[in-house]
């Protein structure tokens, strides 16, 4: 029988049935996936195939192929990873700009590490209710960026519901991740969006705080109209990757789109004669922040900061 893992206490794995039953699994052999070293080989996300014995046990017999996932390395030396979660549908990022602010590097940064991992981000602008009118006019130029590279953008307030059932309508029959830095008011918007779920999540932090399973327990909560959201403390976001210097720019969309104009195919787009990109940038056609964001990506690496800055 086919299913979903929607919850990995670390000895156990809840799955939903494609008939709909939850079912309490163990898993029996030796999975081994392709490429990773894991220290789990089944997260929740994942699409199993399950066998339910007589008396009335279950366990995982098979494991789909994955079309993304997202890890966590055990610890900074470890080559070991732990998988959080698989399938994904999208991440919806959370940001203001006030209250705090989130800045264009961290969003950029953001989108960069969701390209790699190939997750598709939306950007949910949170706390409208709370805006002057600069703030609303900068929040209104960065909606036109992001979605003419290509990032869907809802224009929301957790508080007084403003934006908030075309963001519900965004999730349904989708594995949604939510990430944003403290305060943006996840939380609040989670719970605005599936009322009732915050005790649950709520639940599963004090959990946490003990200190149990803290690197092995994950869940998805069902939401409206057939999806899931992962909330699960710790997963804010994508973990740290490696990549070369002329690679950070494929995942800025629109910088890629036009590098194959750059004189030299392996241009990074700082000072070689002939980059197509700069020119674009003097242009107006790509804008200076996302740019200095993916400098600052450069920089970073070189200054190996990058994989501590997540
Ligand atoms: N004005 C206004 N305040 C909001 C809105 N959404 C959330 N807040 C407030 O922002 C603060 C932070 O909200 P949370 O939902 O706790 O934020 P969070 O992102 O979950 O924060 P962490 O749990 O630290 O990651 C709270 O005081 C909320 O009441 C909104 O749409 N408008
Ligand atoms: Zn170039």
């Amino acid at each position: 029988m086919r299913g979903l893992v929607i919850k990995n206490t670390g000895s156990w794995y809840q799955v939903k049935t494609e008939d709909g039953r939850l079912v309490e699994c163990k898993i029996k052999g030796n999975f081994r996936l392709k490429g990773i070293r894991s220290t789990n080989p089944i997260a929740v996300g994942d699409n199993v195939h399950i066998i339910i014995n007589q008396e009335g046990t279950a366990f995982i017999s098979e494991i789909e192929d994955r079309k993304n996932y997202i890890i966590r390395r055990a610890s900074n030396l470890s080559k070991q990873s732990h998988i959080l979660a698989a399938n994904l549908d999208q991440c919806l990022l959370v940001v203001t700009v006030n209250y705090p602010e989130t800045s264009t590097t961290f969003i950029d940064r953001f989108l960069a590490s969701a390209e790699a991992y190939q997750v598709p981000v939306k950007l949910v602008f949170n706390k409208v209710d709370a805006y002057d009118e600069d703030e609303l006019r900068y929040l209104d130029g960065l909606i036109n960026l992001y979605t003419y590279i290509g990032y869907p953008c809802f224009k929301v307030s957790a508080i007084n519901g403003e934006g908030i059932e075309e963001v519900r309508k965004s999730m349904e029959g989708k594995i949604t991740l939510f990430s944003g830095h403290s305060g943006v008011g996840k939380s609040t918007l989670i719970n605005a969006l599936v009322p009732g779920l915050e005790l649950r999540t709520a639940e599963i932090s004090a959990y946490h705080k003990k200190g149990m399973h803290t690197t092995t327990f994950s869940e998805m909560f069902p939401v409206p109209g057939n999806g899931y959201i992962i909330d699960t403390p710790g997963i804010k976001g994508f973990g740290t990757f490696d990549m070369k210097d002329e690679e950070v720019s494929h995942y800025f969309r629109e910088i890629f789109q036009i590098s194959d104009k750059c004189k030299y195919n392996n241009c990074t787009h700082r000072q070689e004669p002939g980059c197509a990109v700069r020119d674009a940038v003097e242009q107006h056609l790509i804008s200076e922040s996302r740019y200095n964001s993916y400098l600052n990506i450069l920089e970073d690496k070189e200054e190996g900061k990058y994989r501590s800055a997540y």
